[in-house]
């Protein structure tokens, strides 16, 4: 048999503890599988004391992550500490420049440095794995960088947020609180440190933007994702979808258009007959579209120690699987300096339906002047609705409109035009629709 695969793991919370706890409860299994042995030399937290229920003797223990790069027997470093700047950016800089090959579940750090640590990489030959990163345990990074090698994508949409989808799959089941269905997602170590992350929708961006490099082999963009979190759909719209025959999910959608990438991320009302719509609680859906293969969903575990820690697992194995001096699958799909210039397609260009949810005062006139808004900026109609049951006696009447496919620009627009008329209450919600296109 080789010689044991050596790896040190930075970060033994909830990802980094279920990984050693699986390593050594599998370490016969592993060997089997890998032709040689996988074995922990060293280990980095913040707090050596911590009972994480793992048996941590005989590894070497370090404080600090970049001493562990720097000084430990390892050919693996696995970065589990979260963050981007600080001991994760510093420590796979270290591990690069080392020689060492790298794995991390770490989208946020690869969102920012991705391309740079691509490059860095290449230049020695090192392969930085990142499955955990998008979607958590499903193999999506794994199908687009080496099965779908030759497709043409032109649509990449998905839930990549577990905490997201598991707070409106209880909201609307359930009827809990928005406040008490994120305290149970951050329990059950679904959530990152800081769950705005989650919630305002930047960790579902922050894994767009990696699957947007690896669909349409363009320079990471982050900061030109389009984004909308979830912290402000209320009960009222997940029910007025719901009567409509949509649900609400935060999707993240990539997808080729005339003028360039657009990239958003946003709650998205989904017909509730879809396969995406049934996606509930912690569950992931990826889906791809491309020319030759068509249309690909992918579905399931997208957070928590097990299935994130199963997807690290898989990529440390194909590190112990390849051979020394074999050709590396490139860190972003195609080598880092063949990655294109990333042209932006602007929001107000997007075209799709919409959801429109107004509060007015109860006047005669009102209903008839929000069609006529919607008519002069071109917009068609699907439906629009004043419902009783959304009202109490002389409290604002809720109209709700749905738009056929338009532009966001005349939605913007229409929307604009309303709020200078006087009749409406509060924010108007809007929330666009997007349609599967088959599954
Ligand atoms: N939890 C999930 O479901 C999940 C899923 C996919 C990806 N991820 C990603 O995996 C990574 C880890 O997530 P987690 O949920 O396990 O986080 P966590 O907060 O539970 O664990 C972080 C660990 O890193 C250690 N750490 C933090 N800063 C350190 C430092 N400066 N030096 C040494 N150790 C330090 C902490 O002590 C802790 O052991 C993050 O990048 C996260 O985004 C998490
Ligand atoms: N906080 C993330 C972890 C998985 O990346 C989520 O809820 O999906
Ligand atoms: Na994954």
């Amino acid at each position: 048999m080789a010689d044991a695969l050596k790896i040190g793991i930075a970060g033994l919370g909830t990802v980094g503890a279920s990984l050693v706890r699986i390593i050594q409860q599998r370490s016969n299994a592993l060997a089997v599988a890998c032709g040689r042995a996988i074995t922990i030399t060293a280990v980095s937290a913040r707090n050596r004391n911590k009972d994480r229920g793992v048996d941590l003797s005989g590894i070497t223990w370090f404080d600090d992550p970049v001493a562990l790069v720097e000084n430990a027997d390892i050919d693996v470093f696995v970065e589990l500490v979260g963050g981007v700047d600080g001991a994760a950016d510093l420590s796979v800089r270290a591990a690069l420049a080392r020689g060492i090959h790298v794995v991390t579940a770490n989208k946020a750090l690869l969102a920012r440095h991705g391309v740079e640590f691509a490059r860095l990489a290449e230049e020695k030959g090192l392969l930085i794995n990142y499955e955990a990163a998008v979607a958590g345990g499903i193999p999506v990074i794994k199908a687009m960088r080496e099965s779908l090698t030759g497709n043409n994508f032109s649509r990449v949409y998905g839930i990549m947020n577990g905490t997201c989808n598991y707070i409106l799959t209880r909201m609307e089941k359930e009827g809990l609180s928005f406040e008490a269905c994120l305290k149970e997602a951050q329990r059950l170590g679904y959530a990152e440190a800081d769950p705005t992350f989650d919630i305002e929708g930047n960790d579902t961006a922050h894994k767009l933007a990696i699957l947007t490099t690896l669909a349409f082999g363009s320079e990471i963009a982050v900061d030109d994702i389009y984004l909308e979190g979830i912290s402000n759909i209320s009960i009222e719209d997940i029910n007025a979808a719901a009567e409509l025959g949509y649900r609400i999910k935060l999707l993240g959608v990539a997808q080729r258009t005339e003028t360039g990438i657009e990239q958003r991320v946003h709650p998205t009302m989904v017909p509730l007959d879809s396969v995406i719509a049934q996606v509930d609680g912690v569950t992931n859906a990826v889906a791809l579209e491309s020319d030759i293969l068509g249309e690909l969903l992918m579905v399931g575990p997208g957070a928590g120690g097990n299935a994130t820690a199963s997807a690290v697992l898989g990529d440390i194995t194909d590190i112990a699987k390849s051979r020394p001096g074999a050709q590396q699958v490139p860190v972003l799909g195609r080598p880092a300096a063949l990655l294109e210039h990333y042209r932006q397609a602007k929001m107000k260009s997007h075209e799709g339906g919409y959801f429109i949810r107004l509060s007015v005062v109860d006047r005669a006139g009102v209903f008839a002047s929000i069609a006529t808004k919607m008519a002069e900026n071109g917009i068609s109609l699907e439906s629009i609705v004043q419902r009783s049951q959304y009202t109490t006696a002389d409290a604002p009447v809720t109209i709700i409109l749905v738009t056929h496919a338009t532009m966001e620009n005349a939605v913007r627009k229409a929307v604009s035009a309303i709020k200078h008329e006087g009749y409406l209450i509060g924010e108007p919600q809007v929330i666009r629709i997007e349609r599967p296109k088959t599954v």
